[in-house]
């Protein structure tokens, strides 16, 4: 299996990113891949309102706009995350999975959502727009179980774990992880998930400045269930592309079976 991670500089024109995202998916196609995926907020990466204005329902012409690439090019695609209107008149930060007929194989809504102030940077606030999901989802690609989340989601080591249990292979995680929090954790975080579970991580990025002083750390990468880096993009829009060995990843699991060895009869808080 061979996959891709498209990194992009997503801004506040919407045709732009799509055609931008068009493009990566047809590069990620001629490098063979079976598997792209695209970053968080692909389609828009501005203001609040701006991102409010440019939410659209599922499925809608953006959505139809990907899934025709997904089709024309036989290709699986997480398409990141988009804005997706919801009900309440907020957005959504919805990652959807095309297969290779262009088909919705499955939906999964970001759950965690951030709000952070760190001192001396610029704070977040994404429930201010966004309401957060309520469901874990993993969805096979290839026959293969992959476990969906989104950016922030990484810090969250308990949604992995429970892809892992549910037969993940594969994590994905679509981002617009900060520059500032990004230097500090992004590498080290992606790569614990994928050592503590045994899996292939694949992180496609957005780079470089949006508005308010706000900046992403780039970086996209694929990593194997060992923990070494396959394929890193640092800077700039483009691809990185890598084939998994999914021979090696059944050896390392029967080699070093932490799947097997889990507690899970002593995993509870006593009361008091
Ligand atoms: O930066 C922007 O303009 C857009 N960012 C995003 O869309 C999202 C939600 S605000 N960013 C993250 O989740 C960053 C997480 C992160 O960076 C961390 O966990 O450290």
């Amino acid at each position: 299996m061979r996959v891709a991670a498209c990194q992009m500089n997503s801004r506040g024109d919407k045709a732009a990113n799509l055609a931008t995202a068009l493009d990566l998916l047809e590069a990620a196609a001629a490098e063979g891949a079976d598997l792209a995926v695209l970053p968080e907020y692909f389609d828009y990466l501005g203001t609040d309102e701006g991102a409010l204005a440019a939410a659209e329902p599922i499925p809608g012409p953006l959505s139809a706009a990907i899934g025709d690439q997904a089709r024309r090019l036989g290709l699986w695609v997480l398409a990141g995350s988009l804005h997706a209107r919801a009900a309440d008149g907020r957005c959504s930060n919805a990652s959807l999975l095309f297969d290779r007929e262009g088909q919705v194989a499955a939906r999964y809504d970001k759950l965690h959502l951030f709000d952070i102030g760190l001192a001396g940077q610029p704070s977040y606030r994404e429930s201010a727009t966004v309401g957060g999901g309520d469901r874990v989802v993993t969805a096979e690609v290839e026959g293969l179980r992959a476990g969906l989340s989104v950016c922030y989601d990484i810090r969250f080591p308990e949604l992995y774990r429970l892809h892992m249990l549910a037969g993940a292979r594969l994590l994905l995680v679509p981002a617009a992880f900060t520059r500032h929090t990004g230097r500090a954790h992004w590498e080290l975080l992606l790569r614990a998930r994928a050592v503590e579970n045994q899996c292939f991580v694949i992180a496609a990025a957005q780079v470089g400045e949006s508005v308010d002083g706000r900046a992403c750390f780039g970086h996209s990468m694929i990593i194997d269930p060992w923990g070494e880096v396959l394929a890193c993009r640092p800077e700039g829009v483009g691809i990185v592309a890598a084939t998994l060995d999914l021979a090696r990843q059944e050896a390392l699991r029967a080699e070093l079976p932490a799947l097997a060895n889990r507690r899970a009869d002593v995993y509870r808080l006593e009361a008091g």
